[in-house]
């Protein structure tokens, strides 16, 4: 089969996946070359999408003034989700580093536009938000091609989506999907930093299969 992956393409992919980190901590400030940038939007941009929509935009953001506003932004969401959690856990999550925004020299958003295929697409009828999902593999394409340049990336979803869109000038019609920080990293972690500081830890996949019905763990026939 010509379209066989080699085993080294085999790992290489592979090595992506599981050497994928959520960056927040470790953004060195180095510019990203135009044309990296380029590569991974164009990985975003090769995403699947319902009824072949690419319902995605991309908005690059590197001007410190703008991030600073969506900093501030963050800070206030922030302490709110703190609020959130009592005592001991609240104190961890206080601890917690949840974004690189001013750090990371490139944030992106990526956005979905609901009506970029006009009101009826094919494969959304039924089930609405898969133009929504749709950008979420954008993003993972993206996370994944960052990856294999070397670059981290960061997803910050403590932020409020209205400000998101006044800061940025987003028009109405337009969802905010994920809000990303970009850049190289002095390190990538091995395990996600979650795990690291004692946040939550991986499950086990065992516990998440089932088998032809909901609950039903029966094991595999050998
Ligand atoms: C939709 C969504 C939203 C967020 C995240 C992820 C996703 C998929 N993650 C990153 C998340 O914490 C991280 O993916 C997990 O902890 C697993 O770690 P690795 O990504 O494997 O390093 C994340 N991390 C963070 O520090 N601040 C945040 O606001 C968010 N928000």
């Amino acid at each position: 089969m010509d379209d066989a992956f080699t085993g080294a393409e085999r790992d290489a992919l592979y090595k992506a996946i599981f050497s994928r980190r959520d960056v927040r901590g470790q953004f060195l400030p180095d510019p990203i070359p135009e044309d990296v940038l380029r590569r991974i939007l164009l990985a975003a941009h090769h995403a699947p999408s319902v009824g072949f929509m690419q319902p995605w935009n991309f908005l690059v953001i590197t001007d410190p003034a703008v991030k600073a506003r969506i900093h501030a932004d963050f800070a206030t969401a922030n302490e709110e989700a703190a609020n959130q959690f009592d005592g001991e856990r609240r104190d961890l999550y206080s601890r917690l580093k949840l974004e690189g925004i001013r750090e990371a020299p490139v944030n992106l958003l990526v956005t979905c536009d609901r009506e970029r295929a006009g009101p009826v697409v094919l494969g959304r009828t039924h089930m609405p938000t898969m133009d929504l999902y749709s950008c979420v593999c954008a993003v993972q394409n993206l996370w994944l091609a960052a990856r294999a340049e070397g670059l981290g990336v960061g997803w910050v979803s403590i932020l409020h989506e209205s400000a998101l869109k006044a800061i940025l000038g987003v028009p109405e019609r337009i969802v905010p999907i994920a809000y990303l920080c970009l850049g190289r990293v002095s390190h990538f972690e091995s395990t996600p930093e979650l795990a690291i500081k004692g946040w939550r830890q991986r499950l086990d996949l065992d516990d998440l299969i089932f088998r032809d019905r909901w609950d039903n763990r029966d094991s595999p026939p050998d």
